[in-house]
């Protein structure tokens, strides 16, 4: 039996591929093989020395030490673009939202209009709404930095609402500059972006490179009475540069999925509560591709969307296979079969990947293996992690 242990409220629709014949999923258990979570936020010390990989429900791995994983052989994995267009959805609700004082025109109406008569409801509609006027998005100039699995639908999107888009990602994958129109104009820097954009949207990850991305010193280049919207992270922005930035009306309002105390109660900032990924469709995406893979990776030893081993695919042949996490130094491939040969074990067919600091091997082998050779494998300096699969 594998045993998952989850995180969080994963939907059973993920949850229900894991046939319980061969899987104990539970929210408490003891040696798991497997952590199935969204934004829990993970310690090393909680990672069990049984867990041989991590599925992270959804895009952003911040809340996963994956280091310290990769260090100890942990496969962590993700779901890329699976809720992505829930995102997008509610990045273009932010934009409305800052577009027009809706929120404030939805409050007056609440707060003042109760026990008036209709006339008096009109008359009260007809002098208020003067206040809580906007301007239209079609025509304004939207920079979208990070062109991802959200950031190109937002793009897309703003490219629909008549908006002109510009578009920075210095990193931009071949696969996603397929997926982007030609109509988004590439700046180069932040800078330009910044200066020439009336809504400025983060779709990026935080690193190490990106934390407090828009720090004070890039605040200034903001062009005048212009939006931040962040449904990113909060760690990509400086809270006090943004605070100062409200307060000089460099930025005319900051819409973020990410509270913070410094912007509660502030007129010019919307705060939701992490709302982006919270759809029953982007639930169900995520847990079916994480519990997908996940499921790949216990039985078959195969690895899609990992952020921090190389994708690994071999088909079965021979009886058994082997699944080895190595360092990634030389010699390590020739020593493992040499283990191999030494017990008459004959290798079918193989696979040797590396990524970084790590190597992965899929060995698949023609005999059951005897014993003791799964410690012989582990006892070469330099092997993680040997186990049969
Ligand atoms: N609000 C939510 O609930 C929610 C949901 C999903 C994702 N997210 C956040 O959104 C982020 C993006 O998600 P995604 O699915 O689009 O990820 P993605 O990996 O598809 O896209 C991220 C893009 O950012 C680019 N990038 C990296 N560094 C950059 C930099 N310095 N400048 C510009 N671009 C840079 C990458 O090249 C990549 O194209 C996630 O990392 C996560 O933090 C939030
Ligand atoms: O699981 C969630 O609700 C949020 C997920 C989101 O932050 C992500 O990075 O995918």
């Amino acid at each position: 039996m594998y045993k998952i242990l989850t995180h969080n409220k994963i939907s059973v629709k993920g949850l229900d591929k894991f046939s319980r014949d061969k899987y104990e999923v539970a929210s408490e258990i003891g040696h798991p093989d497997a952590i199935m979570l969204r934004s829990h936020k993970l310690t090393p010390e909680a990672i069990a020395d049984s867990v041989t990989a991590i599925g992270r429900a959804g895009a952003g791995v911040n809340n996963i030490p994956v280091d310290d994983c990769t260090e100890r052989g942990v496969v962590v994995f993700n779901a890329p673009g699976a809720n992505a267009n829930a995102v997008k959805e509610l990045v273009i609700a932010g934009l409305l939202l800052s577009g027009r004082d809706i929120l404030g025109g939805i409050k007056y109406v609440k707060e003042e209009g109760p026990g008036l008569t209709e006339d008096e409801l009109h008359k009260l509609v007809e002098n208020g709404k003067k206040q809580y006027g906007g301007a239209e998005l079609a025509g304004k100039t939207l920079g979208v930095v990070g062109l991802g699995a959200i950031g190109s639908l937002v793009a897309e999107t703003g490219l629909m609402l008549g908006m002109k888009v510009l578009g920075l990602d210095p990193a931009l994958s071949v696969e996603a500059a397929w997926r982007l129109s030609r109509d988004v104009e590439r700046v180069e820097n932040m800078q330009t972006l910044l200066s020439k954009s009336d809504y400025v949207s983060l779709h990026l990850p935080v690193l190490e490179a990106t934390r407090n991305l828009i720090n004070k010193e890039l605040t200034e280049s903001f062009k005048p009475g212009s939006v931040l919207l962040n449904f990113s992270r909060e760690k990509l922005v400086d809270t006090q540069a943004l605070v100062a930035a409200l307060d000089s009306g460099k930025l005319r309002s900051y819409i973020s999925d990410f509270p913070m105390p410094e912007f509660l109660g502030r007129k010019d900032v919307i705060q939701m509560p992490h709302l982006g990924a919270s759809t029953a469709e982007a639930e169900e995406n995520c847990a079916i591709m994480i519990a997908d893979q996940l499921i790949d990776f216990l039985e078959n030893g195969n690895i899609k969307n990992s952020v921090n081993f190389p994708n690994t695919s071999l088909e079965r042949s021979g009886l058994c296979r082997l699944a080895i996490i190595n360092k990634n130094v030389p010699k390590m491939l020739g020593q493992i079969l040499s283990v191999l040969a030494d017990r008459d074990q004959n290798v079918a067919d193989m696979i040797n990947k590396s990524r970084g600091e790590i190597a992965y091997n899929l060995i698949d082998i023609e005999r059951e293996p005897t014993n003791g050779l799964i410690d012989e494998i582990k006892a070469i300096d330099g092997v993680i992690s040997a186990r049969v699969v």
